[in-house]
């Protein structure tokens, strides 16, 4: 039993696991090429937040390495290009640009093309370690706050196979199989491209956690049924005042912990918060091609000349959220004060222990 990674790095070459096989087939893939990368994002062989950020790094960084100029301005404008393509592929998660940023920000620090050619790759390394770390602390914050629920629901991966390792919704359950605790899951299958069914349960199953898949209609007559005690999800975009942009579907179970009285939580590290924006109305919502819709396996299940809204995401109010797990803490309402408090209080507690 182990918990299964998404994003191998030897210090030469990027792989990473194809999420479209899975669960029947578990391949690797090798990404060479800023365009490898590009196509792996959008069409969600790579997918999860983090994981999209992580792997964005390691692309831009590699495409880097090509670039056939001395000039700095060259290069920056090279790096500038490829990161505005790059950051377009999916539009919602905001740990993409997060990531192609930090890339952008430590080569304006360096004078030389191989100084920068290095900081990149460098800065990649970064911040794949630093998600892992953040997971992991969010499974422990997560499995403070869970305390002794165990029967848990949840909808789409985020999971280790999303991020560097551990997850962010599903971290709690895999280090509550180390320390000995056992949950029992309830995996939303996560129409329309089964994230849930696919993934989740896959990933659960390598880390040995019991998990029960349902569909997404079921989640209502499953908390009374099964006695669920909590819902966890994680997120691809945070708003300043809370609000929370995560997989389609996310919302109608933050809805029904709301009616049923038990609490909804968000689990993300703090890439995925966006103190540019005020409130969820400004994130952008993915709209992705009717096939998904219409077809399953490629085989259509609908009349060529059904009409179609297929919106990837939604954004749950900051209203229905009980509690947001970071790898910092746990953060309560009233999010607006309480959010950038928190951030800015530990950006403060960084800094002095540099110092
Ligand atoms: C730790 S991953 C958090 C989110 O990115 C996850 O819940 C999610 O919505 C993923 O959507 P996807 O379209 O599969 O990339």
């Amino acid at each position: 039993m182990s918990i299964p990674l998404s994003i191998k790095w030897d210090g030469k070459q990027l792989v990473v696991l194809d999420q479209q096989k899975l669960p029947h087939e578990i391949v690797y893939i090798k990404l060479e090429a800023l365009k490898d990368v590009y196509e792996a994002i959008i069409t969600l062989k790579v997918r999860g937040a983090p994981a999209i950020g992580i792997t964005a790094a390691y692309g831009l960084a590699i495409e880097a390495q090509g670039y056939k100029t001395n000039s700095m301005i060259d290069f920056l404008a090279l790096l500038k290009k490829d990161a505005t393509y790059l950051g377009e592929s999916r539009p919602t998660a905001v740990n993409l640009v997060w990531a192609l940023d930090r890339l952008l920000t430590v080569v304006s620090l360096v004078d030389s093309v191989s100084d920068a050619k290095q900081i990149l790759i460098e800065e990649a390394i970064v911040i794949h370690k630093e998600d892992e770390e953040s997971c992991r602390n969010i499974g422990e914050f997560g499995l403070s706050l869970l305390g002794d629920k165990t029967k848990v629901m949840t909808i789409c991966n985020a999971g280790s196979i999303a991020t560097a390792k551990y997850g962010t919704a599903l971290a709690p359950f895999h280090l509550g199989k180390e320390l000995g605790k056992e949950f029992e899951v309830f995996a939303c299958e996560t129409r329309p491209l089964f994230q849930g069914g696919r993934l989740t349960v896959w990933e659960l199953q390598q880390s040995g956690v019991d998990v029960t898949l349902i569909t997404d209609s079921m989640a209502a007559h499953t908390i009374s049924a099964k006695g669920i005690e909590a819902i966890i999800v994680g997120a691809d975009r945070i708003a300043k005042n809370g609000d929370t942009a995560n997989k389609i579907g996310t919302l109608n179970l933050a809805i029904l912990a709301f009616v049923y009285g038990i609490p909804f939580y968000v689990a993300a590290p703090s890439s995925t918060f966006d103190l540019s924006i005020n409130n969820g109305v400004e994130i952008p919502i993915e709209e992705r091609k009717a096939e998904e819709i219409t077809h399953i396996n490629g085989k259509s299940i609908a009349l060529s000349n059904t009409k179609v809204f297929n919106p990837a995401f939604d954004v749950t109010p900051a209203k229905y959220i009980t509690a947001i797990i970071t790898e910092k803490g746990i953060i309560y309402p009233d999010y607006c004060d309480n959010i950038s408090a928190q951030l800015a209080n530990s950006i403060e507690k960084e800094k002095n222990n540099e110092n």
